[in-house]
C-alpha cells in the first residue's frame, strides 16, 4: 500500500510536496479550446472536488472533460480501473504516474489528482490545485462559461476570500491532514488545536449568513465545502479529529447542508468513494483496511 508518510515527514510533522506543474490554459503555450484539455480527479479527494464543484458551477463540463480514478490508490498509485479496460479512454494510459512520466520523464514527486492534461501537445498543465479552480474562474474561460454563472471570485471581494482562504487551508483543510498524519502527540496536538479554533471562529462569522464572504457563494465556499463534507464520515475518526463533529456547530452545518443542496456541490459529493479512499488507501492508519459503516447522518 502506498505509505504517504515516507516522503512528507519533518519533526513528526506532515509536509506538502510543491506542486511540480503550473502551467496556466489561457497562456501563449496552453491557449484556451474548448474540448482541448481533461482534468483527472479522485472523488476522494477533497482538492479534486473543488474542481468538480466549479466546473459544474461554470458550466464548463463541455469545455473540460474529466476522468475520475478509483477511489483506492495502491502501490502504483492512482488506477483508471473505472474506466473500459482499465484504461483512461482519452490517453489510453493505464495509471495516472504514466501522464506525470510522459511530461517528465525525470518527475520524481507524487502523481497526484487534481490534475489537467493538454490533448495536443500530450502533457501535463497543471497539478497545481489552488490555481486550477481559479483559472477556471478566470478571463480565459469566460467565454466558455454557462449563461449566468456566479462570479466566485469577484474582483471586490478577493482580498478577503484569499485571507479565509488562508486560514482555511492551514487549519482546516490541510489541518485535518496535520492531525491525522503527526507522528508526534505535539504536532497532532498543535493542529487539532487549531483546526477547532478555526471550525469555532468559522462557525460565529456564519452566524446570520449564507456564505462565507459577501452573502453569496464563493471560491471560499467552495474550499470549505469538500473538508466539512468528509470530516464526520472520515476525519472525525481516521485523522483523530474528534473534538466535535459537524453536525455538532449548528451554524456550519447548516451551511454545509445548504450546499451539499447545490447540485455542484451535492452531486459531486460521493461518500461511498471518500470512505473507501481514506479507510482502505491508508493502511498506515487503518491496517485491517476495515470501512466504517456510519455515520448516520442525513444531508437533506
Ligand atoms: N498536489 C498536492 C495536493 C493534491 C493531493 O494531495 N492529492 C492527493 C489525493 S487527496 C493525491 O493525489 N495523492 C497521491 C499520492 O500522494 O501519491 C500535493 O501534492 O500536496
Amino acid at each position: 500500500m502506498a505509505n504517504i508518510v515516507t516522503r512528507e515527514m519533518k519533526d513528526g510533522r506532515f509536509v506538502r510536496q510543491p506542486n511540480r506543474f503550473t502551467g496556466l490554459i489561457g497562456s501563449e503555450d496552453f491557449p484556451a479550446e474548448k474540448g482541448r484539455y481533461h482534468l483527472y480527479v479522485s472523488l476522494a479527494c477533497p482538492w479534486a472536488h473543488r474542481t468538480l464543484i466549479v466546473r459544474r458551477l461554470l458550466g464548463l463540463e463541455d469545455m473540460i472533460g474529466v476522468t475520475v480514478v478509483d477511489p483506492i490508490r495502491d502501490e502504483r498509485g492512482w488506477r483508471f480501473t473505472l474506466s473500459p479496460d482499465d484504461r483512461d479512454p482519452v490517453t489510453g494510459m493505464r495509471f495516472l504516474a504514466e501522464l506525470y512520466t510522459a511530461t517528465d520523464p525525470s518527475y520524481d514527486g507524487r502523481h497526484t489528482v487534481p490534475c489537467v492534461w493538454d490533448t495536443e501537445t500530450k502533457r501535463l498543465v497543471t497539478n497545481d490545485y489552488p490555481q486550477i479552480t481559479l483559472m477556471f474562474e478566470s478571463e480565459a474561460f469566460a467565454p466558455f462559461h454557462r449563461q449566468g454563472a456566479p462570479d466566485l471570485y469577484p474582483r471586490e471581494l478577493r482580498a478577503e476570500i484569499d485571507e479565509l482562504n488562508d486560514e482555511v487551508f492551514h487549519n482546516v483543510n490541510n489541518g485535518v491532514y496535520k492531525a491525522g498524519m503527526a507522528t508526534t502527540q505535539e504536532a497532532y496536538e498543535e493542529s487539532f488545536d487549531a483546526l477547532f479554533a478555526t471550525l469555532d471562529r468559522l462557525e460565529a462569522r456564519l452566524e446570520g449568513h449564507d456564505f462565507l464572504v459577501g452573502d453569496r457563494l464563493t471560491e471560499a465556499d467552495v474550499r470549505l465545502y469538500p473538508t466539512l463534507a468528509r470530516f464526520d464520515a472520515v476525519y472525525y475518526s481516521h485523522f483523530k479529529c474528534n473534538l466535535r463533529r459537524i453536525t455538532d456547530y449548528p451554524g456550519l452545518w447548516a451551511y454545509a447542508r445548504r450546499l451539499y443542496a447545490i447540485p455542484a456541490f451535492g452531486e459531486t459529493t460521493d461518500f461511498d468513494h471518500i470512505k473507501r479512499h481514506y479507510y482502505e488507501t491508508h493502511r498506515h492508519l487503518n491496517p485491517s483496511g476495515i470501512v466504517p459503516k456510519g455515520p448516520a447522518i442525513s444531508w437533506t
